[in-house]
């Protein structure tokens, strides 16, 4: 077993009287990649949020390589080795790809060749070679999430956050990116991924954490979280997972008994 690279202890958000995240918790370990799913409006981007360092906690903690990080803003903990992915990818449109990478790449590198040359590498190692000279502007939505990956890599993180690069892909420009995935993680990168994309879930990732209402209902690796009769409620209602479980007894029965 490896190290845990990030410990998220009873992280809780409140905005005004709604609790977004209630006292979740979660370990992600190095050289893993982890996945975090639940249904709409389960705190997932705001747990994302208070990991990167977006959003402050009401209570709890956030811990990074065993250092206590909870206080650092944003632009520190890029530094100290996490960076993270947006769902709504704005890339600034009158550069070109490869000068959107380097934005990412200039954290690490003083000099604008070194810059380039490493988003270039990044560039490359996404899929993105032969639009790096393009305009960010013109690309279609798998290039732009290709880019918002590759300037997140670009900062060259110990743990990255992905939240939904899959959302709005079609399904073979899914199939395309899972393997760009694999591949960041073989570089040596740790993955926490925010994901309604099921199949990527359950083919990426080596443990998935649950949330619904705020609250961690299930960890654990994705067969055993995706048969947990508690997650099979969050995502389908009360009742659900004994409807199924009945259903499978007796497969002519009508499921809405
Ligand atoms: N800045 C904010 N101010 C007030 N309420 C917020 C804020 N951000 C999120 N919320 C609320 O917190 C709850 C959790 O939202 P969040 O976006 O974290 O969920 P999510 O799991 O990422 O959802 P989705 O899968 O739809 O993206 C929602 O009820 C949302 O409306």
């Amino acid at each position: 077993m490896t190290a845990p690279l990030l410990v998220v202890e009873d992280l809780t958000k409140r905005f005004g009287g709604l609790t977004a995240v209630d006292r979740a918790a979660l370990t992600v370990r190095a050289g893993t990649i982890a996945g975090l799913i639940g249904p709409n409006g389960a705190g997932k981007t705001t747990l994302f949020a208070m990991i990167s360092g977006f959003e402050t906690p009401t209570s709890g903690a956030v811990r990074f390589e065993g250092r206590d990080v909870t206080a650092l803003p944003a632009h520190q903990r890029t530094a100290a080795g996490i960076a993270r992915t947006f769902q709504i990818v704005q890339p600034f449109a009158g550069l070109s790809v490869r000068e959107n990478i380097a934005v990412g790449a200039y954290l690490r590198r003083a000099g604008r060749t070194e810059a380039l040359a490493h988003a270039d590498a990044v560039g490359r190692a996404v899929g993105l070679g032969p639009q790096l000279d393009r305009p960010a502007g013109e690309m279609t939505v798998a290039g732009r999430k290709r880019l918002e990956l590759a300037r997140a890599l670009a900062t060259d993180p110990k743990l990255l956050l992905l939240d939904e690069v899959l959302a709005g892909l079609n399904p073979s420009e899914i199939r395309d990116m899972i393997p760009v995935i694999r591949r960041i993680r073989e570089g040596g990168v740790t993955i926490l991924i925010v994901e309604h994309v099921m199949q990527a879930v359950m083919s990426l990732c080596d443990e998935v954490h649950v949330l619904a209402q705020g609250r961690m209902i299930a960890s654990g690796p994705p067969l055993a979280v995706a048969r947990d009769p508690a997650v099979m409620e969050a995502y389908l209602g009360h009742g659900a997972a004994a409807r199924i479980a009945a259903s499978a007894r007796n497969p002519g029965a009508p499921d809405h008994a």
